[in-house]
């Protein structure tokens, strides 16, 4: 069965888009990327899937349950971390973590203990007199204390130290073995690489490109770095060129001989093709207009 599915699901916020007839769907059990820049509509999509907003037209599934009409229900057998997570001040950590168990109607203490020592979360202490990164924690815990069968996490490693997100990341794998379906949206494109097993890329609210991470990785592009001179004006192929002090490197995707004939014509004293690495490839399409690298 399908975790997520979504049906051309779209939301504007009076004239201004938030995602525009998004097709999205995630078996059970994957675990799952969701990346795109700023403002491309990552928030919005999780927002009307755990029914914090409407959507304008178009349709959701969470385990085949509607977003619009069965909520409640599907919001039991999700754990969610909103990107940025407000408490009630005042409150101690320990007491925020019950209420959250308390609204599920389950007692998840043991967990919530268990999770706490692994993320180094001090639960004695007030939320409010908590740094950035300890408030995250608790947004943490209270998403992952009921081992939900769906875990929806919106940018959750922001100001975590790298050690915390190694545990954390280590925690969501463990739960993903047992057969959580992970639904992780981010910027960081070396935790979608190391944790997930299919991404999808999202741009302006639209799906752009969803594939394994495996072959989204894969490109005809070469980077190639070449110190000396050459005149590479009428080869068609090179974008993200950069020259520095007598080097020059540029991603090419044209005809080889062509680039080796131009390179014999030049001057040059070394130099390196090689594959662009995974980030060099997300940024292209994260790029207006950009077609598979
Ligand atoms: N409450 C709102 N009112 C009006 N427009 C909004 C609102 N929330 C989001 N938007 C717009 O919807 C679009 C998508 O925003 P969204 O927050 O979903 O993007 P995002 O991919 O999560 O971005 P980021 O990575 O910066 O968090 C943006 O153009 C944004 O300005």
């Amino acid at each position: 069965m399908e975790a997520i599915k979504t049906s051309s699901l779209t939301k504007y916020y009076g004239t201004s888009r938030g995602i525009d007839a998004l097709n999205l769907s995630v078996r059970e059990g994957e675990f799952f990327g969701f990346i795109g820049p700023n403002g491309a509509g990552k928030s919005t999509t999780i927002r009307t899937l755990t029914g914090l907003i409407s959507p304008t037209s178009g349709s959701a599934q969470i385990f085949g349950k509607d977003i619009r009409t069965e909520r409640e229900t599907i919001l039991k057998n999700i754990g969610y971390l909103p990107s940025e997570a407000v408490f009630y001040p005042g409150m101690k950590v320990k007491d925020i973590l019950k209420l959250s168990a308390h609204m599920r109607k389950i007692n998840c203490s043991k967990r919530a203990k268990e999770l706490c020592e692994r993320l180094q979360l001090d639960s004695s202490r007030k939320v409010d007199q908590l740094s950035f990164g300890n408030r995250k924690k608790v947004a943490i815990v209270c998403a992952l204390q009921s081992n939900p069968k769906l875990l929806i996490l919106d940018e959750p490693t922001g100001g975590l130290d790298p050690l915390i997100q190694r545990e954390f990341f280590e925690i969501l794998r463990e739960q993903n073995r047992k057969g959580a379906t992970i639904f992780l949206s981010s910027h960081v494109l070396s935790e979608i690489q190391r944790n997930c097993s299919r991404a999808a890329i999202i741009r302006e609210g639209r799906i752009i490109v969803c594939d394994q991470v495996d072959a989204l990785s894969k490109t005809n592009a070469r980077r190639v770095t070449l110190h000396g001179s050459v005149a590479l004006q009428g080869l068609d192929g090179i974008r993200d060129k950069t020259d520095g002090n007598g080097f020059t490197s540029f991603l090419y995707s044209g005809d080889m001989n062509l680039l080796l004939q131009t390179l014999a014509a030049g001057h040059i004293t070394d130099l390196s093709i090689s594959e662009p690495d995974l980030e060099e490839i997300f940024l292209h399409y994260y790029e207006k207009d950009g077609d598979k690298a």
